[in-house]
């Protein structure tokens, strides 16, 4: 038997959408995988009753027909699903490093990286890999057509999520298809200006490059108490502050020193709108681990 741990994983981060994605220190997905003559899943752990076995609606799933790896596999879910922190990513890359190395295939991680978003297109109708990416490699990552690039950074983030539900499905299909030249050139220079603070460790930067007109806006309405939480982040010390992927998570990066007042402050103004809450005080955190 092999046991891989995959960690939660927030993609976009306002101004890339569908590019930019970072490993969160936790929470994890724990996957076991032993060979077997056809493919079985037993989920356990958070939200798993919502989370189906048939292989062909799972993500891991769709991994082990990828990888011709037919398992017995089992999922100890540490990250809720819809949550918006890459919940059906953390298992499929779990699901992609453990089975790779079950079955001796030879892939480097970065092949892995398409594998696991196969499991990705069943869940949210996209095969698209800004979760993937970091829960396999770790750190921050840019995911393009023509491939992955790493980057490692040091950031003190808080991920608060709320007691809503929210499909990366539904949260996929109020994004605008056009966008207007004006905002591509803004959403350009934000995501640049991300990009150059992830390699400094620079939270300013960072929070900086978070803002986005284009995706972001079309999705806040998914998410009672949005604006409020966001403002309550940045006047408890962060400096930026945005939907966690699909949402309903909320990802604020802190300066140095702020972030439990920053998680305090997140629940709080989620509480003041009669909703419940929950805040990870966590870090850019590494890719999928192996335990033998
Ligand atoms: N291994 C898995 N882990 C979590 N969710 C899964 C898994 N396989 C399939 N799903 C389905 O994927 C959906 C959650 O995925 P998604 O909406 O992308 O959430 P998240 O934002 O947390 O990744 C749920 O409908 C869930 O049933
Ligand atoms: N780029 C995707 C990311 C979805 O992340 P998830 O954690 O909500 O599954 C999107 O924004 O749709």
């Amino acid at each position: 038997m092999l046991i891989v741990r995959a960690p939660a994983t927030s993609a976009n981060l306002g101004s890339g959408f569908d590019v930019f994605g970072v490993a969160l220190d936790r929470p994890a997905d724990v996957v076991r995988v032993e060979k077997a003559e056809r493919t079985t899943i037993e989920v356990t752990g958070v939200g798993s009753r919502y989370i189906p076995e048939d292989p062909k609606r799972n993500t891991v799933g769709a991994v082990a027909e990828a990888l011709s790896a037919p398992a017995r596999i089992r999922i100890d879910k540490g990250v809720r699903p819809a949550s918006g922190l890459g919940s059906s990513a953390a298992s499929a890359a779990a699901a992609a490093v453990a089975l790779n190395e079950l079955y001796d295939r030879g892939r480097s991680r970065e092949e892995l990286v398409p594998v696991a978003a196969e499991g990705e297109a069943v869940v949210s109708g996209a095969a698209h890999a800004d979760n993937v990416a970091p829960a396999i490699l770790g750190g921050f990552t840019v995911v393009t057509e023509e491939g992955v690039t790493r980057v490692d950074a040091d950031l003190s983030l808080v991920a608060c999520l709320p007691d809503i539900v929210v499909s990366t499905r539904d949260a996929r299909s109020v994004v605008p298809d056009r966008v207007a030249l004006t905002d591509l050139v803004e959403t350009v220079g934000h995501a640049a200006t991300l990009v150059a603070g992830m390699a400094r460790s620079d939270p300013d930067l960072v929070g900086r490059g978070m803002a986005d007109g284009v995706v972001t806006p079309a999705r806040a309405d998914l998410i009672d108490g949005y604006d409020e939480v966001c403002a309550a982040a940045r006047d408890a010390g962060a400096t930026g502050a945005t939907i966690s992927g699909a949402g309903p998570t909320i990802l604020a990066v802190c300066r140095s020193g702020t972030q439990r007042a920053v998680a305090v402050s997140m629940i709080e103004a989620f509480e003041e709108r009669g909703v419940e809450a929950q805040a990870y005080r966590t870090g850019v955190g590494d890719g999928a681990t192996i335990y033998r």
